[in-house]
């Protein structure tokens, strides 16, 4: 690709105006972002199924079409979840080497799903009634960019518990990623980008996993095979006690003083990287989180403590 490093503006899904780096040449501009480890790729599925399809190119490098809003959120989004594995975390990309950041949408027709295909994120467009294009929610972008940063280190396999526990670490980034840039941040999940027509629900919750069904404590857990034996069910497990974690709280009669986002980050980040493997379950994952905020803190810091309590708050002990 030859052409010349540039910025362009457009409007998001929801109508929201954002700057974001592009390749220009004589015929326009390409969603390609150089500036950001060996680059960020955004392509166009035409609403096929076909991946990767279409390297994103515009005549005029203004992105405010009805039909752009998907492929700008998607750059744009790439872009700041780079930022914050770089920034905070110090990791280049998902491999930590820089690897290409490539994404697709406008895949299929009112497909109401979103996900890393094993070397990039693909999203729908969704039905316009349970999902509108799913790339219009940093959360959303940040949960299918660390299934990537999972996958290159703990490579938590995606069933049962272990795929429990991977689909809460993509909960919990994509969650401190909208905090990280205010991006109206909460600790629901999707909220931005489902249900159009309802107000205040979300596609998950972290604060309170039964709103969507999903289970609060370990007694409580799905033995099922549905959902590859619970991967986004038991996730409300974990995802439940990183919320205690940051935010403090009471939970079944014990209570977790919060030690904050950016050290709940660290500690989970260390645990990730440093700990977890491919068949870790909730027990390990309880003794692996516990030895990440020893390393960090120290083994009677206030932040092992609520760790522990964190953990055994939902029954996990
Ligand atoms: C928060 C993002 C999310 O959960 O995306 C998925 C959807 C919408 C459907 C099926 C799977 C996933 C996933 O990435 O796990
Ligand atoms: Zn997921």
């Amino acid at each position: 690709l030859t052409g010349e490093d540039s910025t362009a503006t457009g409007k998001g899904v929801l109508g929201d105006t954002k700057s974001f780096n592009t390749l220009v040449i004589s015929k326009g501009s390409y969603l390609v972002d150089r500036t950001r480890g060996n680059g960020i790729f955004t392509y166009d599925a035409k609403n096929r199924t076909r991946i990767p399809g279409t390297l994103w190119l515009d005549s005029d490098n203004v992105y405010n079409a009805a039909y752009d809003g998907a492929a700008v959120d998607a750059h744009a989004y790439a872009g700041q979840t780079y930022d914050y594995f770089q920034d905070v975390h110090n990791r280049n990309s998902y491999d930590g080497n820089g690897a290409e950041l490539i994404s697709t949408v406008h895949y299929g027709r009112s497909y109401n799903n979103a996900f890393w295909s094993g070397s990039q994120m693909v999203y729908g467009d969704g039905d316009g009634n349970t999902f509108v294009p799913l790339s219009g929610a940093l959360d959303v972008i940040a949960h299918e960019l660390t299934h990537a940063v999972t996958d290159t280190t703990a490579d938590l396999i995606y069933q049962n518990e272990s795929g429990a526990i991977n689909e809460s670490m993509s909960d919990i980034f994509g969650t401190l990623v909208e905090h990280h840039f205010n991006n109206n941040p909460d600790w629901q999940v999707g909220e931005d980008i489902y249900t159009p027509n309802v107000a205040g629900d979300a596609l998950r919750s972290m604060e309170d996993p039964t709103l969507s069904g999903d289970p609060d404590h370990y007694s409580k857990r799905y033995t099922g095979t549905g959902d590859n034996g619970g991967v986004h069910i038991n996730s409300g497990i974990s995802n439940k006690a990183a919320y205690l974690l940051a935010n403090g709280g009471t939970h079944y009669g014990v209570s977790v003083n919060g030690i904050g986002n950016d050290k709940a980050g660290e500690i989970y980040y260390r645990t990730l990287t440093q700990y977890l493997t491919p068949n870790s379950n909730y027990s390990h994952f309880r003794v692996s989180t516990i030895q990440a905020a020893t390393d960090l803190y120290g083994a009677s810091s206030a932040e092992v403590a609520s760790v522990k309590a964190a953990f055994s708050a939902v029954g996990v002990n």
